[in-house]
């Protein structure tokens, strides 16, 4: 097997998917910060259904109002972003502006060269464009809010004033949630192994904007195969009617039209559709089917990036049969047949959270908060298709585009 790993760039590569409608615009993903996630939170952050509880009651709480970043805010920092308060200047208000600016900026028609330019001149990160800056805009903000996370941290164990670096040597709190595991690196690792400042910013940076702005995609991208889809719409709400409104962490799994439905949501529309990995050693890659051409396999060199491109995995009909770039999630409520070709690797067989050691740490979140918000949605809105046209590019996430502008999806709403 070739061995890669997450440039740190990811993203940064274009494609255009053939099946399905044609992509541009691309922006190199600068969340990752300089950082590498070294802490290790998969088990944690996967196993502990105590956690995910947890996560049921802040989500349940902020389900009404759907704002993702009050989300990761609770759950992930124990910071309130306070994102429903449109107040001008805010930090929600400033974050999803910057957001919007940048994913128009991602959307000029030379765009996609962008990431071309920046691995060619990394350099060019730190000049004054508008395509830099808005990027530039959001990790001035998180940073901002980082270091008052941290400060916050520090003085509630008493330490604050003891040094002026941001270093915690205890976290006794008892609280589990990502800034407290990362901040309780400084106590258990080892001194190689323990993050720097600059890495838990960076960490804090990564977790904010990946941990709202992929699952807020998913769902709209969502409501708007529910609102062209009325039948599945009807037979979603009528399985979220038929139970109570307060439903448990463990009655929310057994919905099982709701699971089908998020699940063929995130297959069909990937929040982060694309992803690269540069090759460390040569190698021979094998083909399941031969490309004519090129044979059943290919070489590839050390320091080539090699682009995987999500969507046309996730909607191969060669896999997925003829239906497969259909939004049908009664896919998912029948048996595979077993004479079809295995699914890829990933979670339920698809690479929207990418596979392998830098898959996504969200995993279990996401799809938790999906299933709430959209139950909590879906029983009392009506969705109806516009009749605009939407289209779909890359910006750096996935984006719905009408006329031209970016981040806007419209829908037509009824009160139940
Ligand atoms: C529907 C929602 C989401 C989707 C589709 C998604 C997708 C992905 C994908 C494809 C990657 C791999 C990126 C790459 O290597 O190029 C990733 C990484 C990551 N995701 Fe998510 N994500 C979602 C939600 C979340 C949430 C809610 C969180 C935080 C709680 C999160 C945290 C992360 C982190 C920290 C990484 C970096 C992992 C690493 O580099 O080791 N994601 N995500």
């Amino acid at each position: 097997m070739t061995v890669v790993r997450n440039n740190g760039r990811s993203k940064a590569a274009g494609f255009s998917d053939k099946t399905r409608k044609p992509y541009r615009g691309f922006m190199p993903n600068i969340w990752h910060g300089s950082g590498p996630m070294s802490v290790d939170v998969t088990d944690w952050w996967h196993q502990s259904t105590c956690q995910m509880k947890r996560v049921l009651n802040l989500t349940r709480k902020l389900a009404l109002k759907a704002h993702y970043l009050d989300i990761i805010g609770a759950v992930g920092l124990s910071h309130t972003f306070a994102a429903q308060a449109t107040r001008p200047g805010s930090d929600a208000e400033q974050i999803s502006a910057s957001w919007t600016q940048h994913v128009n900026n991602g959307l000029q028609r030379l765009a996609f060269l962008a990431p071309l330019v920046v691995r060619a001149i990394p350099i060019v990160t730190k000049a004054p464009l508008p395509l830099m800056r808005s990027q530039g805009v959001i990790k001035t903000i998180v940073t901002r809010i980082g270091r008052r996370i941290i400060e916050r941290e520090r003085a509630a164990l008493g330490v604050a004033g003891k040094d002026s670096s941001l270093d915690i040597s205890s976290n006794d709190s008892g609280r589990v949630d990502i800034i407290s595991v990362l901040l309780g690196n400084r106590r258990l690792a080892s001194a190689s192994e323990k993050l720097s400042d600059t890495q838990i910013l960076d960490n804090i940076l990564t977790f904010t904007m990946v941990g709202h702005e992929t699952t807020a995609g998913s769902l709209a991208f969502t409501l708007w195969e529910l609102a062209r889809h009325p039948e599945i719409q009807n037979r979603l709400r009528a399985e979220i009617l038929a139970h109570r409104r307060d439903l448990s962490y463990d009655e929310i799994q057994k919905l099982e039209y709701l699971d089908a439905v998020v699940r063929e949501g995130l297959r069909i529309h990937p929040a982060s559709p694309q992803t690269e990995r540069l090759i460390l050693r040569d190698d021979v890659i094998p083909l399941s089917t031969a490309i004519p051409g090129i044979g059943d396999s290919f070489r590839v060199k050390k320091g080539q990036v090699i682009h995987i491109p999500f969507t046309p995995m996730n909607t191969n009909p060669s896999v997925w049969g003829p239906s497969g770039a259909v939004f049908d999630p009664s896919r998912w409520l029948t048996a595979r047949d077993p004479a079809a070709p295995a699914l890829p690797h990933g979670w339920s067989g698809m690479l929207t959270f990418c596979d392998g050691p830098r898959s996504c740490l969200g995993l279990r979140l996401a799809v938790l908060e999906f299933k709430i918000i959209l139950a909590t949605i879906v029983r009392s809105i009506a969705f109806a298709d516009t009749g605009v046209h939407v289209e779909e590019k890359i910006s750096p996430t996935l984006q719905p585009v009408v006329n031209g502008q970016g981040g806007y999806l419209p829908l037509r709403l009824k009160l139940i």
